[in-house]
This record gives structure tokens, C-alpha cells and sequence, in this order.
């Protein structure tokens, strides 16, 4: 955990394979096929509020936010909440909310480059994404790609969306994107934010 804060800190993102525990993996990946198969997820979109659109050629997953009524997903919360202190010892940046989705891409689907937070405005402060998918061979596509902040065209590296793997990463300052899955391609996507609202505007994922 003080490597990936280390990197997260020196370069605005970090991943780490194995850093999710395999029975934990394999729990939450039951959880979202569950939903999956009872229509329980949603299509996701863009913007907040009534700006929300549903905009399949920028993004082509389908969310569920996490709850702590289920084991898995109140483990995984409980986990964020150990690495949200360990961040907090050694960055005071005060973060006291997360919050997170399952995503399920189905084959083809991508999210094109972005940023999960504008400048200012929104009160995410870091990113988390872990995978879930088991065996992901490697002509898998579905990489994130994680771009420089001074040069969104300038590619820092790539993240193979294989069970166990965490990556995290600055939200204002680091764009990054999700290439075409050839498989269905399981992940949890979460933030750590400073507040849980924006005035009375609710804050929904973008
Ligand atoms: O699944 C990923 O690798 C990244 C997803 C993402 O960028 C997002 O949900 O904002
Ligand atoms: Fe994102």
C-alpha cells in the first residue's frame, strides 16, 4: 500500500497487480454476473444532472453502485476505506467519502478519453478501478490507457484489465480511457471525494 501511495503521489497514478485478494475477486465478479443476469444494471451515461445523456459512442458500460448490503461489496467498501486512511495519514487531503460502481463492458464496448473530475468544480479527488476478470488473455483489448496531464496525447501507460489488478490515479489531472473489449470486461470503478454533493446538485459518475 506505501508503494502505490508512493507512485501515486511521485507520478499521479499507481497500479498494482495482486492487490485484491483472489476469493474477493472471485466474490464481487459473482455479485455483478448476479445483477447482470437480473437486469440490475443500468446503462451508463454522461454528465450530471439534467445534463445526463446516454452517449454509447463515448461510453458503453452498464453500472450498478456498490452498497454494504452484500458481503463482497461491504468487504470491498471496508478495504477503500483502510486505503482512504492510509492516504489520509500521508497526504491530508481529507478524504471522507467513497463511493463506487460495478461496470460491465460488453464486447466492443470502450469510454473514450476523459477525466473523471473538471478542475474546481467537482470535489472527486482520486480514482480507484480493480478488475475482475479472470483469465483476460492478452489479445483481450479493454486496456485503460493513461494519458499525461500536460499532453493528453501522450500515452503513459497501459493497465490490462486482469482479477486483482488496482489502479488509481489523480481525477482532475490525468486522462485516461477504456479501449474496445473483446470480451465482456468486469471492473469496479470508484472515487474518493471530498464531499458528497455540490450545493443541492447531486454528483452522479460523469
Ligand atoms: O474501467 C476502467 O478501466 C476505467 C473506467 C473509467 O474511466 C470510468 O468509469 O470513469
Ligand atoms: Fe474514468
Amino acid at each position: 500500500m506505501e508503494a502505490l501511495i508512493d507512485d501515486l503521489v511521485e507520478h499521479g497514478w499507481a497500479v498494482a497487480e495482486d492487490f485484491l485478494d483472489h476469493d474477493l475477486t472471485h466474490a464481487l465478479s459473482h455479485e455483478l454476473q448476479a445483477l447482470e443476469d437480473n437486469g440490475a444494471l443500468a446503462e451508463a451515461g454522461i454528465g450530471r444532472g439534467r445534463e445526463y445523456q446516454h452517449r454509447p459512442d463515448i461510453r458503453g458500460d452498464s453500472i450498478r453502485w456498490l452498497t454494504p448490503d452484500h458481503p463482497a461489496q461491504r468487504h470491498y467498501l471496508m478495504s477503500m476505506a483502510a486505503l482512504r486512511d492510509a492516504i489520509n495519514r500521508s497526504l491530508f487531503l481529507g478524504l471522507f467519502e467513497f463511493e463506487a460502481h460495478f461496470a460491465r463492458y460488453p464486447i466492443g464496448a470502450f469510454y473514450q478519453r476523459h477525466v473523471d473530475s473538471f478542475r474546481g468544480r467537482a470535489n472527486r479527488i482520486i480514482s480507484s478501478v480493480s478488475y475482475l476478470n479472470a483469465d483476460w488473455p492478452d489479445d483481450g483489448g479493454g486496456e485503460m490507457v493513461v494519458y499525461a496531464p500536460e499532453d493528453e496525447t501522450r500515452e503513459l501507460g497501459r493497465v490490462v484489465p486482469r482479477a486483482g489488478t488496482f489502479v488509481c490515479f489523480l481525477s482532475e489531472e490525468m486522462p485516461h480511457e477504456v479501449l474496445p473489449a473483446r470480451l465482456p470486461r468486469a471492473s469496479i470503478a470508484g472515487w474518493f471525494r471530498r464531499n458528497s454533493s455540490l450545493g443541492n446538485l447531486i454528483d452522479p459518475a460523469l
